[in-house]
């Protein structure tokens, strides 16, 4: 059976999307892995699933390019924002995810004509069991040195819902990423302290309002950017005074996001900015478990991207890599 598949990305972090009734259509697991391979057309981070809801516009569902399912994709929801939006003439929607209903809406483009979308990081936990997290009998990890992880870098568990820990750190661990790498390599291994895996992300605080965050996702490994783990890590600085205003921007090495962090009574209100790129268009000759690319189109977006990619690369060339 003939398919059409988009490539997308939102900050550089690369997705196939499909629109389908079926969520039982396709072995996904078996797709995502065969799509996201990186001799196959450069691969991709994962597959995004936009499926109908009954209490939204449309249900988003993440699958990573190790075939595991997370609750929630940052930079996946700008890009399915957009295709929704686009598809129901409407400049913002409500889009379903494991754990919430989320508001998403068309902005002003951050850079040039780039099409940017703002979207809801909903629900924010600390507490360990919600990642989940386990550390002798601590409930929470807030900004706190972990000996068994390194002696100098201090570490915030959050989940936003996927799971994540943020450590803040200096410049040479942005220039080298092999501390990140080997932690980021046991806690998504068989290991005593995060069950289910983690996103690892490394945070440079750069200037007052903002940041240089790069992550090493579970189910993929480094990639560009993680929408969630940006987010988060805006949110993580903030409440630390890394930075002191609400407006965030995160650099990353796929390129920059702007991250709306709005500290409540009880409650932290999260907002991810960021490009919603169409990269190209592909059809797919589908028949159980064997999978074909028949075709592909790509589109002009990414020449417009590579441009915002110029000023980012410029901004953090003195640390990144
Ligand atoms: N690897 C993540 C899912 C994708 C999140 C990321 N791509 C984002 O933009 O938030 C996890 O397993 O929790």
């Amino acid at each position: 059976m003939e398919r059409t598949f988009l490539k997308v990305h939102g900050s550089g972090n690369t997705f196939y999307l499909y629109n389908t009734d079926n969520e039982n259509e396709f072995n996904w697991v078996e797709l995502t892995k065969w799509l996201c391979q990186k001799d196959n057309h450069k691969g991709a981070d994962g597959l995004l699933l936009v499926l109908p809801s009954e209490s939204a516009d449309a249900k988003m569902r993440v699958i990573n390019a190790d075939g595991s399912e997370a609750s929630m994709c940052g930079n996946g929801l700008r890009c399915v924002a957009r295709f929704v939006c686009e598809n129901i003439g409407k400049d913002e929607a409500i889009i379903e995810t494991m754990k919430a209903d989320l508001f998403v809406k068309k902005e002003t483009p951050l850079f040039e004509d780039i099409p940017t979308y703002a979207v809801e990081i909903s629900p924010v936990l600390f507490s360990l069991s919600s990642l989940p997290m386990v550390y002798g009998e601590q409930t929470e990890i807030r900004h706190q040195v972990i000996p068994e992880f390194s002696s100098t870098i201090p570490y915030t568990a959050v989940s936003v819902p996927n799971p994540h820990l943020i450590g803040i750190v200096e410049q040479e661990d942005i220039e080298n990423r092999t501390h990140q790498q080997n932690l980021a390599q046991f806690l998504n291994s068989e290991n005593e302290y995060c069950l289910d895996g983690v996103n690892v992300s490394y945070v440079y605080p750069m200037k007052n309002d903002t940041i240089f965050v790069r992550t090493f996702e579970r189910g993929v490994g480094f990639t560009n950017a993680c929408g969630t783990a940006m987010t988060a890590s805006a949110l993580v600085s903030r409440l630390n005074g890394f930075v002191e205003y609400d407006v965030i921007t995160v650099f990353n090495p796929g390129g920059f996001v702007r991250c709306e962090v709005k500290i409540l009574e009880d409650e932290y209100k999260l907002t991810l900015i960021g490009n919603a790129t169409v990269t190209a268009s592909y059809i797919l000759d589908i028949m159980d478990n064997e999978f074909k690319i028949v075709s592909f189109d790509e589109t002009e977006e990414q020449g417009q991207y590579e441009k915002c990619l110029e000023i980012v690369k410029k901004e953090t060339a003195s640390f990144a890599s």
